[in-house]
This record gives C-alpha cells, sequence and structure tokens, in this order.
C-alpha cells in the first residue's frame, strides 16, 4: 500500500506553518515533508512532530536567497563555502527533527557557465553531503526539475541524475522522484519508477499540468500507484501539490488507501 506523506509547505496553507502538524495528523497523515525549516526552531517543530505523533520524512538544505530567484547552490563553484555551511545547518535540523532524507537542490545554471565545471562543482558538493549525511544517518536526495516551474534548473532528467547517483553511489546519494516533474519532463512515468527503482529513495507527486490534487489533471493515477506499489518501493510519496481549494476537501483521492490500511 503506498504511504503518502503531507507537504506542508504547500498544504494546509489555511494555517500558519506550525498548526500545520497538527491539522495533517487530523487528516490521517502520519508523516509529513516540507521545503525549509529555517524560520523557525528545530525544537519548536520537534515538539510539534511529537505533539502530533507525526514523523518528518524529508525537507530541504538551504537553497540561497529563495526570495531572490535562488533554487539552491550546488552546481554553483563560487557557492562552496556557503553550500556546506547549509549542509551542516540542515544536519542540525535534520539529527533534532529525526528527519531520514535531505533534499539538496541543484541550483540554477549561470548563463555561460561551463557545463563541465558545473557538473565537476555538483559531484563534489554532493560527495561532500554524502559524507557529512552518513555520519547523521540521513541520506541527501537530488530531484531533476522541470524547465517550466524552474527554468535554468541545472538537473532536469532522471537519466542526469541517474548517472550523477551511479558515480557516487547509490547508497549514499539518492533519487528524489517526483513524479509531477517527470510527467512534465519524460512521461512515461510507471516505466521510469520501475527502472529507476534502485536508485529511488523519496517519491513525490502532484497532478499535471495544474500541480493540484492527483485526480485533478490528466494522469491516472490508480494504475500509477497501483504499479509503484507492485514493483516493490515502500518507501514515502510526499503529496507535494497545492491544493485547487480547500485542503481537507481534496483529500478524497487518498481515501481507498486509507480504508485499504484498516
Ligand atoms: O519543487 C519541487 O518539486 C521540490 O521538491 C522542491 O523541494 C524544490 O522546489
Ligand atoms: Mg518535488
Amino acid at each position: 500500500m503506498p504511504k503518502f506523506a503531507a507537504n506542508l509547505s504547500m498544504m494546509f496553507n489555511e494555517l500558519p506553518f506550525l498548526d500545520r502538524f497538527a491539522a495533517a495528523r487530523a487528516a490521517g497523515f502520519e508523516a509529513v515533508e516540507f521545503l525549509f525549516p529555517y524560520e523557525h526552531p528545530a525544537e519548536e517543530i520537534a515538539a510539534r512532530l511529537k505533539g502530533s505523533g507525526l514523523q518528518n520524512v524529508l525537507f530541504n538544505a538551504p537553497p540561497g536567497d529563495w526570495n531572490a530567484g535562488e533554487r539552491g547552490m550546488a552546481c554553483l563553484p563560487e557557492r562552496r563555502a556557503e553550500f556546506r555551511d547549509g549542509i551542516k545547518r540542515a544536519l542540525d535540523y535534520a539529527t533534532a527533527l529525526g528527519c531520514p532524507r535531505l533534499h539538496v537542490m541543484a541550483g540554477l545554471a549561470p548563463a555561460g557557465g561551463a557545463r563541465d565545471t558545473l557538473l565537476a562543482t555538483y559531484a563534489a558538493n554532493l560527495d561532500f553531503a554524502a559524507e557529512e549525511c552518513a555520519k547523521a544517518s540521513v541520506k541527501p536526495v537530488i530531484e531533476p526539475i522541470n524547465h517550466r516551474d524552474i527554468p535554468g534548473f541545472f538537473l532536469n532528467t532522471t537519466a542526469e541524475a541517474a548517472s550523477i547517483i551511479e558515480a557516487l553511489g547509490p547508497e549514499r546519494v539518492g533519487l528524489q522522484f517526483d513524479l509531477y516533474h517527470c510527467q512534465i519532463t519524460e512521461g512515461d512515468v510507471t516505466r521510469r519508477a520501475q527502472e529507476l527503482l534502485p536508485f529511488i529513495a523519496h517519491m513525490q507527486v502532484a497532478d499535471t499540468p495544474g500541480r493540484n490534487e492527483p485526480g485533478t489533471g490528466e494522469v491516472r493515477w490508480d494504475f500509477v500507484f497501483d504499479a509503484i506499489d507492485s514493483m516493490g518501493y515502500r518507501g514515502w510519496i510526499g503529496c507535494e501539490y497545492r491544493p485547487k481549494g480547500e485542503t481537507l476537501a481534496g483529500l478524497g483521492w487518498m481515501q481507498k488507501y486509507r480504508e485499504h490500511d484498516a
């Protein structure tokens, strides 16, 4: 049975961030993910997790100046020191929150930047992240992102991600397989999931093209989730979608997975 985690950066936006934990638990979730915890003390988030009986299964390393458009810095040669500091900061949070996965965003490829240099920086930074994460029993994950949502993002395809992971060692760095991005960039999502299964350490989902709940767009999710389950994926699937209306009203698609569980 697929296991779904609520993405608290996108879901339950009717509430302030810290109140979304209890709301997710009341809606039946047992796990949550979010983009960035850094505006809140780790102890405060840990208390919300404990108080709601939730586990935190994923969050992101500091991305640089998000409001200025930055989307990570792992591929940026001149940001290596900042990248390293960010990984250490993220691991302090991961330790406090008991979180097993850390999403390390590649960043935007600078105009005119030589791809070989960016790739070498990306690999070296991920190697550093893998070393540090291993000490904290955390697995860093990388995610190919479509060019429509983040134009210029350095990592776009699952093939690129797989070749980087293969070089670094799939036991050290995993794939964050976001079916929404894959459907936009590549399609063929169940075949991709099957081929990439040995690399996948976390999944995320939203329907396409609107990035809303499963069932609001073009994909037949019953088929996809059954296929993912049958192929033996037992990790978390983060609900990284923007609810079309109120979060709770849009959770009908999950009902059959809960009823099956009972
Ligand atoms: O956008 C996504 O997809 C993510 O998973 C985020 O972590 C990065 O924007
Ligand atoms: Mg994602």
